[in-house]
């Protein structure tokens, strides 16, 4: 049985009956009616997925014009619709003309069932498939929305951060690669997106890739993608994420955990601009733009020999290095502010401003976590807050974080304790790499950022 409903238009009443007590053999649902002017309230009522349209209604006309105007007609209504027309009076001009008029397909009467089903049956095909691809724009659309709205525009006008905009301006509009370096929580998706915001692929996608998330083994199957059977679940063909990105931006974050075998694979790929599925020998033409971001010092790790250089130079045409928040002076207060308004509107409070020695206390803050920190901190403090402003208090500012002594080991600790100087331990071991530290903590980079929060590291 095929999940359609076909809607069949015709004047006679035996054509009517013969096609119903057919199609309902195959189709889900068969709605007749007799004549064209019930197109309307049909459409409007159900969802009909194909229509059968016949081409004559007056008496003794034959010349088909009348099936072309409700062609038309439905058509004009939704340019989706899949129609079929249907004639005694068969000619080639006539099905040439509704073709190009946008019908999908031509049957004769009297009709052969088999031929009807199969034409019914292909069309509810393409019907399926159109709806689909429908389904999936709108998902994008949706999506690229969403990201705009999160990642809104690079709050900031420091002398660092102006200079690094003066140059995103620049670079932007060319398809030169872009490496951005900075700590953890600095931005650097935000800057990878606003580059994309600003080239002329910017009505494309752009793809972000976590390359710290991947292991050996998804690696090349999720950037390059696979054939059916190239390995045991391999159960169709899939398209990797540089093929998913055809003409937009592709942002692999967190370049520095890639492994030296892995860079090679990346390399190969980046020089002949290609990538071969697994299980396939076929090279597919890539056309993508490339921004990488690491928190990693990818020159020391050049010549500690655990990063390509010839893949270093690969992906830094132009290097934009995002400066810690500590280091951008009254930012501090703009990007709090900026946070203040979006939580506000969200958590529903008429919170204008911090008070003064508020706003001391985040300027002297070390800001280990960065902007992500800030935010969180506002948002905290929006949730928590009882008066109209913020105070200092509201904040919840650790105090070794304004001098940045660790918390010496003690024996009689209690779990918790225990469990932050894991997190601690791991996150310096691994100078910051939240990738790297939640791989050997074995939990997602979310797991940890929440345990960061709830420690207030
Ligand atoms: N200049 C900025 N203006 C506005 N929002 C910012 C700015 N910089 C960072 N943010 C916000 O701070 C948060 C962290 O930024 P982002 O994810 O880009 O950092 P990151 O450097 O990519 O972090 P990580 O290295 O941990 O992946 C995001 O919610 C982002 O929207």
């Amino acid at each position: 049985m095929i999940e359609a409903t076909i809607l069949v238009i015709d004047d006679d009443d035996d054509i009517l009956l013969s096609a119903k007590l057919f199609l309902k053999q195959h189709f889900r649902q068969v709605i007749t009616c007799k004549s064209p002017k019930e197109i309307n309230v049909l459409l409007s009522r159900n969802e009909i997925d194909l229509i059968l349209l016949d081409m004559n209604y007056q008496k003794g006309a034959s010349d088909g014009r009348e099936g072309l105007y409700w062609l038309e007609h439905i058509l004009s209504i939704d340019r989706d619709h899949v129609v079929i027309l249907m004639t005694a009076y068969g000619n080639v001009e006539l099905a040439v003309q509704a073709i190009k008029k946008g019908a999908t397909d031509f049957i004769l009467k009297p009709w052969e069932n088999e031929k009807l089903f199969a034409t019914l049956s292909s069309a509810s095909k393409l019907r399926q498939s159109t709806k689909k691809v429908k389904k999936l724009e709108k998902i994008h659309t949706s999506l690229q929305k969403d990201m705009a709205r999160q990642f809104d525009h690079i709050v900031g006008d420091s002398e660092p951060v102006k200079k690094l905009q003066h140059v995103l301006v620049k670079v932007a509009p060319t398809d030169a690669n872009v490496l951005i370096l900075g700590e953890n929580g600095t931005g650097k998706q935000v800057f990878a997106y606003e580059l994309h915001k600003h080239s002329q692929r910017k009505n494309s996608i752009f793809m972000h890739v976590d390359l710290g998330s991947l292991n050996e083994n998804l690696f090349e199957s999720e950037l390059f993608g696979y054939a059916k059977g190239a390995f045991t679940d391999a159960k169709e063909d899939k398209p990797g994420r540089f093929e998913l990105a055809e003409g937009g931006t592709i942002f692999l974050d967190e370049i520095g955990n890639l492994s030296l075998a892995m860079q090679a694979k990346l390399l190969s790929v980046l020089q002949n601009r290609t990538v071969t599925r697994l299980g396939e020998s076929k090279e597919r033409k890539i056309n993508v733009r490339l921004i990488t971001a690491t928190n990693m010092p990818l020159n020391e790790m050049v010549t500690q020999g655990t990063f390509r250089q010839d893949l270093l130079f690969r992906i830094n045409t132009v290097e934009l290095l995002l400066p810690p928040l500590s280091h951008r002076g009254q930012d501090i207060l703009l990007l709090a502010e900026h946070f203040l308004q979006s939580f506000s509107a969200k958590y529903h409070k008429v919170l204008h401003k911090f008070d003064s020695k508020a706003q001391n206390m985040m300027l002297d803050y070390h800001w280990p976590g960065n902007v992500r920190e800030l935010q969180h901190v506002i948002e905290r403090a929006v949730i928590m807050s009882d008066g109209s402003q913020i105070g200092a208090e509201d904040l919840q500012l650790s105090p070794q974080k304004f001098g940045g002594a660790a918390a010496p080991l003690q024996t009689d600790m209690a779990l918790g304790d225990m469990e932050k100087l894991m997190v601690q331990k791991a996150i310096d071991k691994h100078k910051g790499n939240i990738s790297r530290a939640a791989a050997e903590l074995g939990l997602t980079r979310a797991a940890l950022y929440r345990r960061i929060e709830k420690f207030d590291l």
